[in-house]
């Protein structure tokens, strides 16, 4: 079966460069990208490609290839499915914040209206693929609605998985040569297995045919959730090591590079931070924990647990840390916070460190004074309101924004690094030093910058898994 018109549900940090990508490499099929906010999709339509919704290096020029002759974003979702033969959800999977399974299991609402809307409109048989993050079996939730909340059209559907492993901030390169491309579908059957041959023939226009994956549904599914714990423990593992580096005098680089050296180990996802944040990690974790208890598998269930507990950990140490150091008061005192997006070349800011670091120097009474090179004071605001720690106004009042760094560390008792943009490292840290507050202290969250030099300067360094 040749596929000829993609519609995706969702225009967001996973829809809108996946899609881009397919049109890019894919000129002869029709690409829609469809999403209910229009604001999002007047974005991806601007003129100016700097105004992009999200921020990825290099997604820019994919847009600009493929927007307008096969690449189209529109908020007319119905009009999109029903055009389609091939459907991709790749809405919002967050975790619940209400009734049974809140705080741990996935939010599945999204998903559920976007499969009442495929059943509602659809007049010709299509392919549903499982873009977003899902619980393991949630196909079969999406098939009994397609199946049983139909228009009377007779349609059919085939229901695959389709997980993304993409990583933000790399997202273009990752899409153009991925590891793999994984796809599970029902392959008990000739219709099934069609399906999965249609979605590989997509991929194999630039991916190579051995690293497109096919597996059943369950374990497509359960693999996405899997990678992202295995890939988050190993961060949660170096970081829980960094404490004890700090207290031995051993060096957490170092470390993580002799065992990283192991072949059995290997180098990826050894770097030591302020703990890893990111709308998957901790989404992903707790909806793994969540099912795994609902199977009644407790030690499973714990055993992942404590990547998360590590993690909050990681956290709080890091700003528990900036208190003591500056003589266990930073009342009124000002501390410039360098980032605030969760990882260095992205916009998004969901679940950053730098967020609840905030949060606990606010409950001490600091002001931050907050600089990221993609992100907007409006935002640093929204992701302070959503922790509901206190008014929206004591926020506002507690951090202010600024649009360079030199600004924001003026005047400042500390300077603390929360994301690694390259920029920082390009500083003319001497006149940032003058503009200080004496002892001049700084903690690097993210191991970037050059103590050895700053402490030439005068800089009082701490550095994640060096310490002072
Ligand atoms: N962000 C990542 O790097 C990443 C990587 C791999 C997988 N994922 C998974 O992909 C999924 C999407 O993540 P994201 O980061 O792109 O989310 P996002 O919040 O950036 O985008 C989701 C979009 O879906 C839209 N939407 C929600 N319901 C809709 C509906 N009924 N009709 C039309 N549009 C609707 C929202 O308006 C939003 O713009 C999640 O399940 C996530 O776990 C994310
Ligand atoms: O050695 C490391 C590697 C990462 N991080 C932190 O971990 C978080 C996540 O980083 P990364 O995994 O690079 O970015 P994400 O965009 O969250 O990508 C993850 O989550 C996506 C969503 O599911 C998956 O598709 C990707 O494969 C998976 O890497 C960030 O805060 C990083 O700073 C570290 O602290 N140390």
């Amino acid at each position: 079966m040749e596929i000829k018109n993609i519609c995706c549900i969702g225009a967001g940090y996973v829809g809108g460069p996946t899609m881009a990508i397919i049109a890019q490499k894919c000129p002869s099929i029709n690409v829609t990208v469809v999403d209910i906010n229009e604001k999002r999709i007047a974005a991806w339509n601007d003129e100016d490609l700097s105004k992009l919704p999200v921020y990825e290096p290099g997604l820019d020029k994919v847009v600009a290839d493929a927007r307008g002759r096969n690449l189209f974003f529109s908020t007319e979702v119905d009009k999109a499915i029903d055009k389609a033969d091939m459907v991709f959800i790749s809405v919002n999977t967050p975790t619940k914040t209400y009734g049974k399974g809140k705080g741990m299991a996935a939010d599945l609402k999204y998903i559920e209206l976007c499969a009442r809307q495929i059943a509602r409109v659809a007049t010709t048989d299509k392919i549903v693929v499982e873009k977003s993050t899902l619980p393991v079996r949630t196909a079969s939730a999406i098939k009994s609605i397609l199946d049983n909340t139909g228009n009377g059209s007779n349609a059919k559907f085939q229901i695959l998985s389709n997980p993304e492993f993409l990583a933000e901030g790399t997202a273009v390169t990752d899409l153009l040569d991925p590891d793999r491309v994984l796809i599970g579908g029902d392959t008990s059957t000739e219709e099934g297995k069609e399906a999965i041959q249609a979605l590989v023939s997509v991929y194999a226009n630039w991916v190579p045919q051995n690293q497109i994956l096919t597996t059943n549904v369950w374990s497509s599914e359960l693999s996405k959730l899997t990678a992202n714990a295995f890939l988050a423990q190993r961060v949660s593992s170096i970081n829980s090591l960094s404490e004890l580096c700090e207290k031995t005098e051993a060096d957490v680089d170092e470390v993580a590079r002799a065992i990283g050296m192991d072949s059995r180990i290997g180098p990826k996802f050894l770097k030591s931070s302020v703990g890893f944040g990111g709308s998957c990690f901790q989404k992903d974790i707790l909806n793994l924990v969540y099912i795994a208890k609902s199977y009644g598998l407790v030690e499973v269930a714990d055993y992942w647990e404590q990547v998360i507990i590590m993690n909050d950990h990681q956290k709080r140490r890091f700003a528990h840390n900036i208190i003591s150091t500056l003589f266990n008061t930073v009342s009124g005192k000002k501390i410039a916070f360098l980032g605030w997006a969760f990882k260095k070349d992205t916009n998004d800011t969901r679940e950053s460190a730098a967020i609840y670091v905030a949060d606990e120097l606010l409950n001490e009474q600091s002001n931050i004074s907050a600089y990221d090179p993609k992100v907007q004071a409006e935002q640093m605001y929204a992701d302070l309101d959503y922790l509901n720690t206190r008014s929206s106004e004591e926020n506002r009042n507690g951090l202010t924004a600024f649009d360079n760094a030199y600004d924001a560390c003026k005047d400042a008792h500390a300077i603390a690094v929360l994301t690694e943009w390259d920029e920082f490292t390009t500083y003319d840290w001497q006149k940032i030093y003058d503009g200080m507050q004496k002892p001049a202290f700084l903690f690097d969250g993210r191991d970037v910058l050059d103590t050895k030099k700053l402490e030439e300067i005068g800089f009082v360094c701490y550095t994640i898994g060096k310490g002072m």
